[in-house]
């Protein structure tokens, strides 16, 4: 039997400790602010949306929510986003994804302002981490790495196979495992034998958005596995992209859904606020 590496625990233990600094910056009068963006009416959105607001309530962060009908333009949304840009209480903006089909996704982010762009994914950003000198790190690859961290797992030399190759998550989360060294393999769907890379990987990152399509038995007997999936079946119950139980009879450590990587993707979005908001009190960006 695994490990479970609990991400709710590492989530609360950071959030304490955001929540401290978060009242340091206080005293000097910074209130890190969080503006987020929903546009439409995705469920699923909704309730990260909601929690992101909650949880900067919690640490005392200052948050703004805007919910824009699905019906929005474009140019309606780059108009929001300048006006966030410019203002002095917004020290974080997020837009959340997905956005409604008459908007191009990456005209937006690119709108955002690299100082404010605590999701990370502002190509100013992106550039960062890929020539390993990062600023803000996209908040689920980040979480991943702070739970690697947190379990004790240390990357210098392994297989690490990071199966899925989205900009959110999979090409992060492979540039961060290469600048802890270890060797990364990206698949994707024209893979050739996934079961056979799986099998080779000391530690597995599933980031595929198919639920429990990694099985079990591919996992190499004491490697690690950091399941990002969040899936959706029927009304209320949740599962990864890798089949939890089997994987778990083999894996050294492995994350559960819920309450694995989902927590600290909203953990590391209050952390990137924080940072922003110190920059920001500082001058330094
Ligand atoms: N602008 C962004 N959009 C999206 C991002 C993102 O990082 N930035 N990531 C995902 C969704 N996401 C955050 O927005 C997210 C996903 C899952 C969780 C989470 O805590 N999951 C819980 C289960 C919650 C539930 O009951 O549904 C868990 O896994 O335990 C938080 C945030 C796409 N869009």
């Amino acid at each position: 039997m695994s490990t479970i590496i609990d991400g709710k625990a590492i989530a609360a233990k950071l959030r304490a400790e955001i929540a401290t600094e978060v009242k340091i910056l206080k005293e000097k009068g910074i209130i890190p602010g969080l503006a987020t963006v929903l546009v439409g009416e995705d469920p699923a959105s909704e309730v990260y949306v909601r929690m992101k607001g909650n949880a900067c309530q919690e640490l005392g962060m200052h948050s703004v929510k805007h919910t824009l009908p699905a019906t929005t333009t474009e140019a309606e949304l780059l108009a929001l986003v300048a006006r966030l840009n410019s203002d002095p209480t917004i020290h974080g903006i997020l837009v959340q994804l997905p956005l409604p089909k008459q908007i191009n996704s990456d005209t937006i982010l690119e709108a955002i302002s690299p100082v404010k762009d605590v999701d990370g994914f502002h190509p100013y950003n992106v550039g960062r981490l890929m020539v390993g000198k990062p600023t803000f790190q996209p908040c689920t690859p980040y979480g991943v790495m702070v739970m690697l961290r947190e379990a004790g797992v240390d990357l210098a030399g392994k297989e690490v196979v990071v199966v899925g190759r989205s900009n959110i998550v999979g090409k992060p989360v492979a540039l961060m495992c290469l600048q802890q060294h270890a060797t990364v393999t990206i698949c994707h769907s024209k893979t050739r034998d996934l079961p056979a890379k799986v099998k080779g990987a000391d530690v597995v990152i599933a980031a595929v958005g198919v639920p429990e399509m990694i099985k079990g038995e591919w996992i190499k007997e004491g490697a690690v596995v950091i399941d990002v999936g969040v899936n959706r079946i029927g009304e209320k119950k949740l599962v990864g992209d890798v089949e939890f139980a089997a994987a778990s009879q083999r894996a050294s450590a492995i994350t559960p859904v819920p309450g694995g990587v989902g927590p600290m993707t909203i953990t590391m979005l209050l952390y990137n606020t924080l940072e922003a908001a110190k920059k920001a009190g500082t001058g330094d960006r």
